[in-house]
């Protein structure tokens, strides 16, 4: 997924950049200390004591001059956002270099935020070092602003891929590709391999099922590119804006930075530019041949060099542009996501036998009389307890800690304070779902707590929001979903999962890596031990 905020490691040589700054910023702050705009210090946008509460920018750590509180967001930035909260409050106020921001850390700010004011923060931050990372314009649907191509190209990829009917009749192909999950672990069990990289399998699984929804055909290394990880690279320069988003006078420094993206992107472009000619030749050769994947609603729209499209009036024409972006947002999108979030599933229940002997026991007594088959969507629906791990799973290890950050078109107020217009907001689920006053024993992986209750995932209930909320949710929930519960009930029902040798549950490493997608410090590796004969699977395709 790719989750702007501020990453410093692709910065150059931030320390010493870093350093440089702070000696500036003193010289600085001597000059400009008197400098008080709009009831606020300029340096550290603290509130002028004298202004009510909805005049004033929200509360939050003093901020240096130029870089503001930058520095502090370097590493883990949900989990310094949460330890400001409490010092601070839900709402905490930061300036980030010349950027001013706010975090929210509550269901009742989130909902302001995220539906009360949803036309508000409905845009994301339109930094320019995405100019060369992604497709030029608003050529795609996660950095698109709020406007009719957003909502055109937002509305494609959904009518084609998850509408209920779609998700239905598409089915087999997420089993196929589970299967071929269950395939690969275990050929590496037979293989005698001592430990499986769960999160690599899933990633390649999910990689291979968004190519097959795109363009029909399973693909992780279209090109000879390992798709998940050319997708990781675009993720993480996604993560850090350009130096000159955040402090303008120095947006100099970013031009090593944007060869090194435009290299990245332009390495994209060769994948889809590969996939569309393959389907362009194969149309060209039999116009009567039509495909149930993506392309095939993307393509007719494409507007010709002469202008002309095979799009009706009510449709939207597309630029190759448009089409390619839309692609790599979908793909960038949903295939770590996925895949790290089957992967805390594991290692949470792994640590925690009893609930892993709870769903053992619940898929005896539901499913039990399907050895030897694939456990499918009908199965999954009845498979309750399996229901309450996800969400359990998404409560503590939210993909996007702090969803994909929004900016503010206006000023508004939320929290009954004053947010001015472009301000980058992050709103910090895993906060929320780690906050003791909301749950109890937070930090405790017991799914039972979704017993019986009708607490979900889809953007009602503020206090669990996995995929965000609003006009912006995740458009791949549906899809997520499904996939989340048919891998790990398939895991789980085909293999006895143990971890490696000299590892216990209790010594478990859960900790997460630096980034601002939920990624585990140490990945989960597992020793698979499979119940029966595996030779109900699909044939694997490559
Ligand atoms: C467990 C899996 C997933 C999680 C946890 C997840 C989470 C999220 C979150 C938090 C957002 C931002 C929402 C907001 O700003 O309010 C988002 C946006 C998005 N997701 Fe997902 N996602 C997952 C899987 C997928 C999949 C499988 C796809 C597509 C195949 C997908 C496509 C997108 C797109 C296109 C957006 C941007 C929507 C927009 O800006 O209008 N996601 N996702």
């Amino acid at each position: 997924m790719f989750v702007p905020c501020l990453e410093m490691e692709s910065f150059p040589d931030a320390d010493i950049l870093l350093f440089a700054l702070a000696v500036l910023s003193l010289i600085i702050i001597f000059c400009t200390r008197n400098l008080i705009i709009s009831g606020r210090c300029t340096l550290c946008l603290a509130p002028a004591d004298k202004k009510s509460k909805v005049e004033r920018f929200p509360p939050g750590p003093w901020s240096w001059p130029i870089i503001g509180n930058m520095h502090l967001l370097a590493n883990l930035p949900h989990q310094v956002i949460r330890d400001l909260s409490r010092q601070y409050g839900p709402i905490i106020g930061l300036r980030l270099g010349q950027q001013p921001a706010i975090a929210v850390c509550s269901p009742s700010l989130a909902k302001e935020v995220l539906m009360t004011h949803d036309s508000v923060f409905g845009n994301r931050p339109a930094f320019k070092i995405y100019d060369n990372l992604l497709y030029p314009g608003d050529s795609g649907i996660i950095f698109t602003t709020l406007s009719r191509e957003w909502r055109a190209h937002r509305k494609l990829c959904v009518m084609s891929l998850m509408t209920p009917k779609c998700l239905q009749r598409m089915e087999y192909i997420r089993l196929e590709e589970v299967s071929n999950l269950l395939g690969a672990v275990y050929a590496e069990s037979e293989q005698g391999v001592q430990a499986i990289n769960i999160g690599t399998c899933v990633a390649r699984t999910s990689a291979r099922l968004l190519m097959r929804l795109v363009q029909s055909e399973a693909c992780f290394s279209p090109g000879g590119e390992d798709l998940p990880q050319l997708i990781r690279l675009i993720e993480q320069e996604a993560a850090s804006p350009g130096i000159g988003d955040l402090i303008p006078a120095l947006s100099w420094l970013d031009l090593w930075r944007t060869r090194r993206v435009r290299a990245i992107r332009n390495r994209f472009d060769v994948v889809l530019s590969s996939i569309i000619a393959n389907r362009m030749n194969s149309m060209a050769e039999n116009s009567q041949a039509s495909y149930d994947d993506l392309l095939q609603s993307l393509l007719p729209r494409l507007v010709q060099p002469n202008g002309t499209t095979q799009a009706s009036v009510s449709e939207e024409p597309l630029t190759m542009d448009e089409i390619k972006g839309t692609i790599m947002e979908l793909l960038g999108a949903g295939v770590h996501t996925t895949a790290l979030t089957v992967e805390w599933g594991i290692a949470e229940l792994l640590k925690n036998p009893k609930c892993l002997m709870r769903l053992r026991q619940e898929m005896e007594d539901v499913v039990g009389e399907k050895k030897g088959q694939l456990i499918v969507e009908a199965d999954v629906k009845k498979l309750r307890y399996l229901t309450c791990v996800i969400k359990e799973v998404a409560r503590l290890h939210p993909a996007a800690p702090l969803l994909i950050p929004r900016m503010s078109s206006q000023e508004c107020e939320v929290g009954g304070y004053k947010i001015p217009s472009k301000t980058l907001t992050f709103v910090n689920v895993w906060a929320i779902g780690r906050d003791e006053s909301i749950w109890e024993n937070a930090l405790e992986f017991r799914p039972e707590r979704f017993e019986g209750k009708e607490t979900d995932m889809v953007g009602h209930h503020y206090e669990i929001l996995p995929f965000g909320a609003g006009r912006r949710i995740c458009p791949g929930l549906p899809l997520a979903v499904s996939m989340l519960g048919l891998t790990l009930a398939n895991l789980i029902h085909c293999f006895d999962l143990q971890l490696p040798h000299g590892q216990s549950s209790d010594t478990m490493n859960m900790e997460e890596r630096k980034g601002v997608t939920s990624n585990k410090a140490v990945p989960t590796a597992i020793v698979p031990k499979p119940r029966f004969p595996m030779d109900f699977l699909y044939p694997t395709s490559a």
